[in-house]
């Protein structure tokens, strides 16, 4: 038999994802994974202490929502993690109830009909008025636009400056004047070009978006109205999981500890060097951040060094806190903060009531994390080199004391600077994705990219994106 040998570059969940799919495919007889660290999962970070308690210091729910939602309930059910699966409910308090921090007072944002017709402060007058207002905006003609400019003409600039920016610190950590609405929510900027408005293409439709079946675990949560979940041991058990059967099926090699330093191509394939060696390999999948891709290609993929160099990347403080006895006063998802009110400051989460089964098992403590920085981290914090977890920790718990009025100190504590984690799609990075595969595609390469970089940061995007690197590889799509 003919072998046919694949080196998957990076061990986060893009990278495991992506050796899933090969392993599930005949045709692949060799997985080589390469991940530079000790450990495989990337951002999947979870503590799990002694006692039980769990704290994730990355990603904390996964959406089920969705093709990409369903793809991934396929992925956890043949994984076998079904037992192991926290779901929350669409009805939960923590799916319905979400705050921002305006002027020193935490306001619910507004759900259902009644909150279409009301007016909720911080807004001036009912959404109702934007709502409909938005069906008789005329389509932009415009190629891509900020996330900022895309709502403030739709649906007004009040909604813009307060809604829009907080929901781009509380997805990408980014700044939504900067940001792609091409690339950060290209179903919103569909409705507008195939429906002409953002509510009709919401009512009606407008992307039929990727085929994906459903298994029986996303029949379930169809069924059972979930809205996002997680694992008993955190989120980083997923990965965990992931590895464990990538062993069990005696096709992949995994190495931790094996940064890639530099790829070339062979009359064969690929050439892999390593610190410490050298690996051959007919096809590669990337599924490292875009910066670390374009240091390890060879000079003659010069235009697409150059792209992969224009993605930029924010650094996210993640502070966990504990606190003894229920300290909130009011329940729900958390609190997003616009950048114009704090720009240090986020977001908090409010990690106990979402995932309760993650609390001390006494349950008499309340878990937060609070995320400061993002694409504020420099003016606020300077060098990430430099900041102190002292700093970090001490500004963490006084948005918790302002903001919730929690006058105790955290009984526990831990601080994590996520340095570059999450990509920033900034205007015109469609064209750039497309440049970059049309490289790829004109010089033959025999080169896949898959990852946060590119066309989605969630987990869900994530794995897709190896899942359609496979399908297209093997010819299964
Ligand atoms: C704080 C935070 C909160 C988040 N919350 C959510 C959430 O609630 N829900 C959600 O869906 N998503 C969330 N996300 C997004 C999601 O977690 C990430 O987008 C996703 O994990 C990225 O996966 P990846 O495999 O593309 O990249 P990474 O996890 O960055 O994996 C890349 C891997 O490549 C390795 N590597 C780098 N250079 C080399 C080299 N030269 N050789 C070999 N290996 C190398 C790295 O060590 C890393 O392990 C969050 C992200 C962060 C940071
Ligand atoms: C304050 C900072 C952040 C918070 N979460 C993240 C950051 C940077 C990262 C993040 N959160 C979500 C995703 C996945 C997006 C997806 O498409 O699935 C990522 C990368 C989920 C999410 N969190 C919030 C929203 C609106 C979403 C999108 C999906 C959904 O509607 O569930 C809001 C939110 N995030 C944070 C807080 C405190 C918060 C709202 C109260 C933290």
């Amino acid at each position: 038999m003919q072998t046919f040998t694949v080196a998957v570059l990076g061990g986060g969940i893009g990278g495991l994802a992506s050796s899933y799919y090969l392993c599930k495919n005949p045709q692949v007889t060799k997985v080589i994974l390469l991940e530079s660290s000790s450990r495989f999962g990337g951002w999947l970070q979870s503590t799990r202490r002694a006692d039980g308690t769990v704290f994730e210091h990355g990603p904390r729910g996964i959406r089920s929502l969705g093709a990409v939602g369903r793809n991934t309930l396929n992925m956890v059910e043949d994984l076998g993690l079904e037992p192991e699966l926290l779901s929350v409910n669409s009805r939960h308090v923590a799916s319905r109830n979400r705050f921002l921090y305006i002027h020193g007072q935490l306001h619910s944002l507004p759900k259902g009909i009644s909150g279409l017709l009301r007016t909720n402060p911080p807004f001036s007058r009912p959404l109702l008025w934007n709502v409909v207002n938005e069906l008789l905006v005329k389509k932009s003609d415009k190629d891509d636009e900020s996330v900022h400019s895309f709502f403030s003409r739709r649906l007004g600039a009040e909604l813009a400056d307060v809604a829009v920016d907080c929901l781009c610190r509380g997805v990408f950590a980014g700044d939504s004047k900067r940001l792609s609405i091409r690339s950060c929510l290209p179903m919103l900027y569909n409705a507008e070009q195939r429906r002409g408005s953002v509510i009709l293409g919401m009512l009606l439709g407008s992307d039929p978006g990727p085929v994906v079946s459903s298994g029986p675990l996303a029949q379930r949560s169809i069924k059972e109205w979930w809205s996002q979940w997680s694992l008993r041991r955190g989120m980083e058990s997923l990965a965990e999981t992931i590895c464990e059967f990538l062993q069990q099926s005696g096709r992949v090699e995994l190495h931790t500890d094996a940064a890639v330093q530099h790829i070339s191509p062979s009359a064969s394939g690929w050439t892999i060097q390593l610190e410490d060696g050298v690996v051959s390999a007919d096809h590669i999948i990337s599924a490292l951040p875009a910066k670390a891709l374009s240091s390890v290609l060879p000079s003659s993929c010069e235009p697409l060094i150059r792209e992969l160099q224009e993605i930029n990347f924010v650094t996210v403080a993640v502070v966990n806190l504990e606190y003894e006895g229920c300290v909130l006063p009011l329940m729900g998802f958390g609190h997003l903060i616009p950048s114009w009110e704090d720009p240090a400051v986020m977001g908090i989460i409010y990690d106990s009531v979402t995932f309760p089964e993650h609390n001390r098992p006494d349950g008499l403590t309340t878990r937060l994390t609070v995320m400061m920085g993002g694409a504020w981290f420099q003016d606020e914090f300077g060098s990430p080199e430099t900041v102190t977890e002292e700093r970090l920790l001490a500004r963490a718990a006084e948005a918790v004391r302002i903001h919730l009025q929690v006058n105790t100190a955290p009984c526990w504590s831990r601080v994590v600077l996520q340095k570059d984690c999450i990509p920033q799609y900034y205007l015109g990075h469609h064209r750039r994705v497309e440049s970059m595969c049309s490289f790829i595609k004109d010089n033959n390469l025999s080169l896949s990219l898959v990852g946060a970089s590119f066309n989605g940061v969630s987990i869900n995007d994530v794995i897709f994106s190896g899942r359609t690197a496979v399908d297209e590889l093997l010819g299964t799509t």
